[in-house]
């Protein structure tokens, strides 16, 4: 009996080996080195969610230089994903190719109470996704950034007032607790046209408190993801949603926003402004040439998002240019004196001026290579597409994964890549820079739409900032604790800066 049952489960788990092994094969088949950590069944999935000790992009790094930077295999279970690290294969599938790779990975849900996850532009694929992006490209145009220029100018003030307030108890602030007030109070006037007050209440508006339930990555949702990634079907069968019940809350604000906007003669000027005069123009038949329209229901799903894509990402690019102008005092005074030289000649900071800072812009630039907080850039293959100068094929629904902080951390593109030197993004040395090798907001048609406003946002409050700020690190701790749990690059929770104020 028990050498039977002995038997049968050897027999069992020979065969799931050897099916795992047989899906394990595609990558080696097709010529491409597969990445390291391999594990039957998992594949690498414990690499990008359950990294251990190394962090996510630490993980990436190996498999980039395992695959000599070109080409190098990943699976996630069984799914195969293609790292590609070559800048010109980058260019050819963000952009030159972009009719095989318009989707990102798929994770539209089946759930009723998905229906807003799933309206959202970043969860959307093909000709919708098309329809929808021509429709909320124009509210990210240069003319109407600089309509929201005074609104968010208005916000950098206030995190100017939070910080010297906070100085009254300890020069030492915690940045990602500031920034990340600072970039809710600008991205809820600027979405939903919701004064906050978060600078001013300390963080502790109930606004405040929904966003960070919302944005918060707990083990039952990462578990739920995992779930999700492994056993799409399944979940779909299940009626599993990925919804957080905070999703109501902003629902509500932006349909009673809406309500309360829809006779209302002045305008803000800021997205919600912007979408509903869209929709207007959309529901003229004279006008209408797209067969997508922008309906209530996007114009919700998209003001939410805007709060999920442009919160934290906004607030950890802060923190990391506050902390590398601390570490790099001769960058802070060249680019405090660049400013000052703008308000002599201006009398104030204004779009245009703010535009043509070339070393803020160089010194942003810099931030975002060393620190890009996407780490990857996904994209799903829709129809099958040789990898140009390979004999290489991937197929329809295979993943695509392009390693952006090693690219841009990479030697062969960027001399002393660990180093702060502004100084190559300076319009002088710029013909040097490789193109497809920075690629902080992802390149081609399905870049970040939301860049000139994350960068506007950005600028305006680190030009206030270091105008009316000296910033230094505390002693011993002059080194940037990075936080590598799951989800984009950020500093730890308590991470502080010394600020002292300038005459
Ligand atoms: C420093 C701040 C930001 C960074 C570093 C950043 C980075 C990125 C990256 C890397 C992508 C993926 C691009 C690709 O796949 O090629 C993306 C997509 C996106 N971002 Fe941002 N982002 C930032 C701020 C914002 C803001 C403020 C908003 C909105 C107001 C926003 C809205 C979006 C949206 C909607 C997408 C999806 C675009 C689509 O699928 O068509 N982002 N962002």
């Amino acid at each position: 009996m028990l050498v039977t049952f002995v038997l049968v489960v050897t027999a069992i788990v020979t065969a799931l080996y050897a099916y795992s092994r047989y899906h394990h094969n595609y990558w080696s088949a097709r010529g491409v080195p597969t990445a390291p950590n391999l594990l039957p069944f998992l594949g690498h999935l414990h690499t990008q969610i359950f990294c251990g000790k190394k962090a996510r992009w630490e993980h990436a790094d190996e498999a980039y230089y395992h695959g000599g930077s070109r080409l190098c295999g990943f699976y996630e279970q069984f799914k195969p994903v293609l790292m590609i690290g070559d800048p010109d294969i980058v260019k050819a599938v963000l952009i030159k190719d972009f009719d095989h790779f318009i989707n990102r990975r798929e994770t539209k849900m089946m759930s009723k109470r998905d229906k807003i996850f799933n309206g959202i532009l970043t969860v959307l694929t093909g000709d919708e996704w098309k329809g929808v992006r021509s429709l909320l490209s124009p509210i990210f145009t240069s003319g109407k950034m600089k309509g929201m220029f005074r609104l968010v100018e208005h916000k950098a003030e206030e995190l100017n007032a939070y910080i010297l307030r906070e100085m009254k108890a300890n020069s030492k602030i915690k940045i990602r607790k500031a920034f990340g007030l600072y970039s809710l109070e600008v991205i809820s006037s600027c979405a939903f046209g919701m004064e906050t007050n978060t600078l001013a209440d300390d963080g502790n508006s109930i606004f405040n408190q929904k966003v960070q339930a919302m944005s918060k990555i707990s083990t039952g949702r990462l578990l739920k993801f995992l779930f999700f990634m492994m056993c799409p079907k399944l979940c779909q069968a299940l009626q599993i949603n990925l919804t957080v019940p905070e999703t109501e809350f902003f629902k509500e604000v932006v349909e009673e926003a809406m309500r309360s906007r829809e006779n209302q003669q002045h305008k803000r000027g800021d997205f919600l402004d912007l979408m509903m005069e869209a929709r207007k123009d959309h529901n003229n038949p004279n006008a209408n040439t797209n067969k997508y329209t922008i309906t209530d229901q996007v114009v919700v799903s998209n003001s939410i998002l805007f709060i999920l894509a442009g919160f934290d990402t906004t607030a950890n690019t802060l923190c990391f240019v506050a902390h590398m102008l601390a570490q790099n005092p001769e960058e802070q005074q060249r680019l405090r004196q660049e400013l000052r030289d703008i308000i002599k000649d201006h009398g104030e900071l204004t779009y245009q001026s703010l535009l043509e800072a070339k070393f803020l812009d160089a010194v942003m630039n810099e931030t975002l290579r060393l620190h890009p907080t996407a780490i990857f850039t996904e994209r799903q293959c829709t129809k099958d597409y040789t990898i140009p100068g390979t004999n290489v094929t991937v197929r329809a629904k295979d993943m695509i994964m392009i390693p952006t902080w090693s690219i841009q951390r990479d030697e062969k593109y960027w001399p002393q890549p660990t180093k702060f030197r502004p100084d190559r993004f300076l319009p002088e040395n710029k013909d040097q820079i490789r193109s497809g090798t920075f690629l902080p907001f992802g390149l081609g048609p399905r870049n970040c739409i939301g860049m000139r406003f994350a960068l506007m946002e950005a600028k305006l409050a680190l030009a206030k900032m270091v105008l009316n700020f000296e910033l230094s690190c505390e002693p011993g701790k002059e080194e940037m604790e990075l936080d590598t749990s799951i989800g984009l690059m950020k500093t730890t929770e308590d991470c502080s800066l010394i600020f002292t104020p300038l005459e």
